[in-house]
């Protein structure tokens, strides 16, 4: 045994022979590929402005000028997903079966086909999946090896970071290793057994993408996903981990120019332009590289310059509108193709370098356990519960795709009322003070006809505001009622499947308590709201009672006044009582849901039980029976032997 410091001092000296192994220059190799104008593009009169010629070369012929981008290949836009995987990426896979770290990425700009080239469709797979199936073939077939696939995806949006796999809040932090490189502290790494489940995982991860984004479209233009795969292959029976490699598939965000002269570029993808510039741009080359500016360059230093074989595919639109966009694209395309990475084989990372125990097979298949717990409440609490629930089951897609479209038509509606109340509440503090104003303005004494005027119309006028506007907020909370309603009947009918299901009785409560909890928190909010709103409503009658006694309007008695701020008071009041009883009728009911399940539930474990017992039962009587034939048998046999003694 070596204590803390030799095992440090070990680590240390592993690590340095590992760093002095030479490493082998490669190039970063450009592969362009252009898709064709979609149906839509061509109705709408789009034309095609991008050739590809030999097999190299891109040509955009746009704007009266023809410019030729020559890469490591291009594809036009007759290829497959799998030409490109077979002829580009497959060799790549086996780089990595070998041990090197390899990535795949896509980058261009907003709807050139980075997502179908990915992850693609039916008739037409994507890189993703059709590396993983060959994967798995590849592993299959490694006689003598065992080996561990495991699996992350990770969402960066505006320099925060999201777990795909499990989207939970706990903190991530990048950190760097000195042998796995950068990784990311916290994100959820799933131990997978076969290209079926990896290819789950990653579908789940890309719906994950867009549960809660109010506008998909601008979402994905800001956002990277990086899908990550390693593998670990060993000898039978051996300590040594032998070979460990990553795979990082990369879908970078959308680098959009905006249409307008100054063709600006999207927050998303500046930190990866800016890296690419400096590494690739023959005025910048041998200057500062800027991988610390953004998380996905912190991230991917090892593929842009450093220990990594990349492939960049470049997706270009061939439409006419996106002509300049399609320059961008191959301009960085261009720098991209001179970058040199250093790359070794990481081979022998014999058990001292395991990093600390997190790294053990047996640990990493224990935390994947653990995080597979954990993901499906987690993606429950998001409010996709059925989803999770029913993906398990591997059907009823449509119900999913519903689930998920009212969550966000519920997202966007509940982001236009937050707006519009806040407009509400701004106009009605705005009356507050102008009455305020009013009614000091009268106690002054010094009341002129005309300013009286001003002041009253600029009332009244507000007022009429006011009023519209509040008449548009309840339509927007009527609308956020009506999708709340339909999510609530879809969650029902969900729920009624859900029931349906057998076993995994533990997982069930556990995913039901959390949706209660969400119930719950969901409804406090609500009344808290209502309850914010009655305030500003009383507040609001108060000061124009106030306003009605300062231009002189007399109350029959005092009393006549107290009763009126009372009764604004009661009015105000009553919507949140109402709200509280709705609130907790819809909790009452469904707690009665949940209280009839478990009882059905029960019943059928009891019924289930009597059975088992009546079995058992029926099985001892067997024996018994049998035992006792036998024991007849040889007493009867005895008895024979007994008077056959006595007779010779
Ligand atoms: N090779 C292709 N063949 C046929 N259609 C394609 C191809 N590539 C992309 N498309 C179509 O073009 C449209 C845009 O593609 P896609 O969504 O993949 O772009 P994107 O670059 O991922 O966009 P975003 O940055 O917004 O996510 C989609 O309708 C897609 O089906």
């Amino acid at each position: 045994m070596t204590d803390g410091k030799d095992h440090n001092l070990l680590l240390t000296v592993k690590a340095k022979n590992l760093l002095l192994r030479p490493s082998e220059n490669i190039k970063i190799k450009v592969v362009g590929r252009c898709r064709p104008l979609t149906p839509e593009e061509i109705a709408k009169g789009s034309k095609s402005v991008v050739n590809i010629q030999g097999k190299d070369k891109i040509i955009i012929n746009a704007a009266g000028k023809e410019q030729s981008y020559s890469l490591d290949s291009a594809f036009g836009a007759d290829s497959k997903n799998a030409d490109i995987y077979e002829s580009k990426c497959d060799a790549l896979l086996h780089r990595a079966l070998e041990g090197y770290n390899i990535t795949i990425m896509a980058f261009g700009a907003t709807g050139s086909g980075k997502s179908y080239l990915m992850s693609g469709n039916e008739e037409d797979p994507g890189i993703v999946p059709l590396l993983s199936q060959k994967l798995f073939q590849n592993l299959k077939q490694r006689t003598g090896k065992e080996y561990m696939v495991t699996a992350s995806f990770l969402e960066i949006m505006d320099e925060k970071m999201l777990d795909l796999l499990n989207p939970h809040n706990n903190p991530m932090t990048l950190r760097q290793h000195i042998i796995k490189g950068i990784f990311v502290d916290g994100l959820s790494e799933m131990v997978v057994q076969s290209a079926e489940d990896l290819a789950q995982l990653y579908d789940q991860g890309l719906h994950a993408r867009c549960i809660g984004a109010a506008d998909v479209k601008a979402h994905r233009e800001r956002a990277h996903a990086i899908f990550t795969i390693t593998v670990e292959q060993k000898e039978h029976q051996s300590s040594k981990i032998g070979v460990r490699s990553t795979i990082t598939l990369v879908e970078l965000a959308g680098c959009e120019i905006s249409e307008s002269a100054n063709h600006t570029v999207v927050a998303g993808n500046q930190g990866i332009l800016k890296v690419l510039s400096a590494l690739g741009d023959s005025k910048q080359k041998g200057g500062h590289v800027p991988y610390r500016e953004s998380l996905v360059t912190r991230l991917l230093q090892d593929s842009l310059g450093g220990n990594c074989i990349t492939l960049m595919l470049v997706t270009v639109s061939s439409r006419d509108k996106a002509y300049q966009e399609t320059h961008t694209a191959l301009q960085y395309a261009q720098y991209t193709k001179t970058i040199q990475n250093h790359v070794k084989m990481n081979l022998d990372l014999i058990k001292d370098l395991q990093l600390a125990k997190k790294q053990t097979w047996e640990e990493k298949e224990r935390l994947s356990g653990q995080y597979e717990e954990e993901r499906k409440i987690n993606l429950a609490n998001k409010g996709v519960l059925e989803w999770v629930m029913d993906s398990m089951k591997k059907g009823s897609r449509e119900l999913q795709e519903k689930i998920l479209l009212l969550q966000k038509e519920r997202d966007l509606i509940s982001e236009q009322y937050k707006a519009k109340r806040k407009d509400v509440d701004e106009l009605k503090e705005d009356l507050q003070k102008k009455i305020m104003d009013y009614t000091k303005y009268t106690e002054s004494g010094k009341k002129s006809e005309s300013e009286t005027k001003k002041l009253v119309t600029a009332i009244h006028e507000l007022k009429e505001r006011l009023k519209r506007e509040t008449e548009a907020l309840r339509k927007i909370k009527d609308n956020l009622s009506l999708v709340q309603a339909r999510q609530q009947q879809e969650r029902e009918h969900a729920r009624a499947q859900m029931t349906g299901m057998k076993g995994n009785a533990e997982l069930r409560q556990k995913v039901e308590l959390e949706e209660r909890k969400r119930m719950e928190q969901e409804h406090k909010a609500m009344i808290d709201e209502e309850m914010e709103k009655s305030k500003l409503d009383v507040e609001s009658e108060l000061a124009e009672i106030q306003m009605r006694e300062a231009d002189g309007y007399k109350y029959s008695t005092k009393e006549g006044a107290e009763l009126e701020r009372t009764l604004a008071q009661l009015r105000a009041d009553k919507p949140v009582i109402a709200m509280k009883l709705q609130t907790m009728q819809k909790e009452k009911e469904y707690v009665e849901a949940e209280l009839e399940d478990v009882y059905r539930m029960h019943n059928e474990q009891l019924e289930l039980q009597q059975l088992q017992h009546y079995q058992t039962f029926r099985r001892y009587r067997e024996m018994f029976e049998e035992q006792k034939a036998a024991i007849d048998q040889r007493y009867r046999q005895l008895l024979e032997d007994c008077i056959q003694d006595s007779n010779s």
